[in-house]
């Protein structure tokens, strides 16, 4: 009866105790909402960084000035943003409890949940460690499971673990060490509210590792380095002060994790507390300065012992100081346990956040330069391009669009000027009678025979005039073109003018005048010419040719109708009256002219010298200028297209570059932001 008192006395001064501590623990409920905030908070930065990143286009990286997203490492940055936040979000916490040899670990442990879980007072161990966790993370059941090879454990899965009655713990750990190097202990906090392992923020589990010595020195100093470890507690014992294990693996733990919570245990054994407490701070501050500048919060120096029987059977401990002195460490662990869980857990997702977001601005501040100096090229680039657009177009609308229908212009233009220019030429026949000496009627083919060349080349003269026309109009015509195109065309188009050269060259002649005396007159032309000067002519020629030769040798046929034609003439000769004949023969030069001009225009008219070579220079005219207006034609409209998918591509081109400015315009500002409100978190 008389235990059940001293039991139940402690627990209600426990409550009592823990209400009066209540403003801390309420402070540290304040303390853990405002973690969850800071978390929740980095949690939303974090997403809105990775949105940002996946949404991010493809972007130009400078060379410097990044720390953590190179071209290369976007999707790493990402990757590594995830798991950021799955550890963030993570609400167990570790705190591996360790020392030296019987320090008192497992008392300490057994203290802090208020009741006997881990094995103490036992043989040393080898390598055993030993995870209390809270039932609720068991589906609420308390048992132990020993884990053969802890990176396979999980408890859904019956296979990675041997499930033991925690009230058969010790004897394990006593008999099987080896083969089950963890021991996981579900197990409820015999504290409620104040609970450490399930205190409805963060999830603790303590971890009781075997005491240090040279072979498990190594397994426990790999073990706190584990990512998830977010606090080390050093148990010392109080009359040992350090060992040498223990200095090396503080000296190694400080830095990794900077602070270590030192409990200074079996502090009820010491007579000279002073003098011990002043020894062991003055090893703490050559093994880390830092822990020892955070004495005050961080090393206590305690009975675990007395406090537990105090708790656990209500033993009135020896001195009136053990259970405040424990529960303040109980409280600085707590606090420390926050804050380094907040320090371990948030820190290194706000400086790599922090990080990325600067990367950030700089990366787009570069990009909106890269891309608004590009879309200022464009600008430019675009503003030689269009007018020279507009001028091809014009160029077009000018020359081709009706380019048809100018060309029939122009040669209806060189086919009236032809028509005109050779109809005047032969109208003009008389005019050229005398430009050739009329040397009497001997020398009647003569004359006809020089008029027949003065007439052929001044038909020639006035056809190559007509040439020379139509050769100027079209290479007019073509020039205009190529100059107007060479003010907007921007490589060399050829409208080649050889082919007009060549096409309208009026050179020879040729057979465009058959002109030969056969043709101009014919055997009867000639005898119609001469019958009626027949006997003048034998009058004044009588001494130097007899009848017959000087008529046969004017009329120069060898033809039978012509020979009997000239018969009857010497017998008209014969007959007719020498004065009259004289007279007549006067009057040859004009008949010539009149029959000779007569027999010309005729055969102009007859070989239809006008319409035939006016069609001709027009139609040659047509059909080069529209063979190279049609092939220039299709160069332009080649070049024009290029000009035009040229001006459209940059123009794109530009606005996308434009686009893009925009975006990492945006993305900078969200940088900016997001970055502020990073700062604006305090992890202190
Ligand atoms: N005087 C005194 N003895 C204590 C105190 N705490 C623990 N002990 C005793 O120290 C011995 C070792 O305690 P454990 O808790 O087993 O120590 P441990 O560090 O877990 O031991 P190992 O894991 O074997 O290294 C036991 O006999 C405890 O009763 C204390 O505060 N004062």
């Amino acid at each position: 009866m008389q235990v059940e008192e001293t039991k139940e006395k402690p627990v209600e001064q426990t409550e009592q105790q823990a209400f009066g501590y209540d403003s801390g623990y309420q402070s540290e409920i304040l303390q853990n909402s405002s973690y969850q905030k800071i978390r929740n908070s980095l949690l939303y930065l974090m997403k809105q960084t990775t949105t940002i990143l996946e949404n991010m286009p493809a972007a130009q990286f400078p060379q410097t000035d990044l720390v953590l997203l190179t071209a290369d490492r976007v999707n790493e940055v990402i990757n590594h943003f995830d798991r950021l936040q799955v550890r963030i979000s993570d609400t167990h916490s570790k705190v591996l409890v360790t020392g030296d040899l019987n320090a008192g670990k497992s008392t300490f442990v057994n203290t802090l949940l208020r009741r006997q879980v881990v094995p103490d007072d036992q043989e040393p161990c080898t390598a055993l460690f030993v995870e209390v966790v809270d039932k609720s993370d068991n589906n609420g059941i308390e048992e132990v499971h020993a884990i053969p090879d802890p990176a396979v454990y999980s408890k859904d899965n019956a296979e990675t673990f041997v499930k033991i009655p925690v009230e058969d713990l010790r004897e394990h750990v006593e008999n099987d060490e080896s083969s089950h190097p963890l021991m996981k202990v579900y197990v409820k906090d015999n504290r409620n509210k104040s609970s450490l392992l399930h205190n409805g923020i963060v999830d603790i589990s303590l971890i009781d590792s075997p005491g240090l010595n040279i072979d498990s020195m190594k397994t426990t100093s790999l073990f706190s380095k584990q990512e998830e470890i977010d606090v080390i507690v050093f148990v010392v014992n109080a009359e040992n002060h350090f060992t040498l294990s223990g200095k090396e693996f503080l000296e190694t733990a400080t830095k990794e994790k900077a602070y270590v919570f030192i409990v200074v245990n079996r502090f009820d054994s010491i007579k000279r507390k002073d003098r011990n407490k002043r020894d062991i701070l003055e090893q703490i501050r050559s093994i880390s300065q830092t822990t020892f500048d955070e004495a005050d919060n961080l090393v206590h120096f305690v009975s675990c012992r007395q406090v537990f029987q105090y708790y656990t059977a209500g033993v009135q401990p020896s001195a009136d100081n053990w259970i405040p002195d424990f529960e303040r460490l109980e409280s600085c662990l707590r606090s420390f346990i926050l804050e380094k869980r907040t320090k371990s857990k948030l820190a290194p997702a706000k400086v790599y956040l922090g990080n990325v977001l600067s990367d950030l601005e700089t990366i787009s501040n570069y990009n909106i330069q890269y891309h608004d100096a590009e879309s200022f090229n464009l600008a430019n680039e675009l503003g030689t391009i269009g007018p020279i657009y507009q001028k091809m177009k014009l160029l077009k609308e000018k020359y081709f669009v009706d380019s048809e229908k100018n060309i029939d212009v122009l040669a209806k233009e060189i086919s009236d000027f032809s028509d005109k220019t050779l109809l005047n030429f032969i109208e003009e026949f008389e005019l050229f009678m005398d430009t050739v000496e009329w040397n009497g009627a001997i020398q009647v083919w003569q004359y006809a025979h020089e008029l027949r060349l003065v007439v052929s080349r001044l038909a020639f003269i006035r056809l190559r005039s007509c040439h020379t026309f139509a050769q100027e109009k079209c290479l007019d015509y073509v020039r205009k073109i190529s100059s107007a195109a060479k003010e907007c065309v921007p490589q060399d188009i050829d409208l080649d003018e050889a082919p007009l050269h060549e096409g309208l060259e009026l050179r020879s002649q040729g057979s465009l005048l058959d002109l030969s005396d056969h043709s101009l007159f014919d055997s009867a032309d000639r005898f119609e010419i001469i019958k009626d000067f027949i006997p003048a002519l034998g009058m004044v020629s009588a001494g130097v040719l007899g009848y017959r030769s000087l008529v046969t040798g004017i009329l120069k046929s060898q033809s039978h109708s012509f020979s009997r034609i000239a018969k009857l003439a010497v017998t008209g000769l014969a007959i007719t009256g020498v004065g009259l004949l004289i007279f007549k023969l006067s009057d040859m030069k004009a008949t010539v002219q009149s029959k000779l001009t007569t027999k010309l225009k005729q055969y102009f008219k007859d070989s239809s010298f006008v319409e035939s070579n006016s069609h001709y220079i027009s139609s040659t005219s047509h059909r080069l200028l529209r063979t190279g207006v049609n092939d220039f034609q299709r160069k332009f409209q080649y070049s024009m297209d290029e000009q035009e998918r040229k001006f459209n591509l940059q123009n794109a081109a530009k606005s996308k570059a434009e686009e893009e400015s925009r975006i990492f315009s945006n993305i900078y500002k969200r940088a900016v932001s997001i970055k502020q409100e990073l700062e604006a978190i305090s992890l202190e």
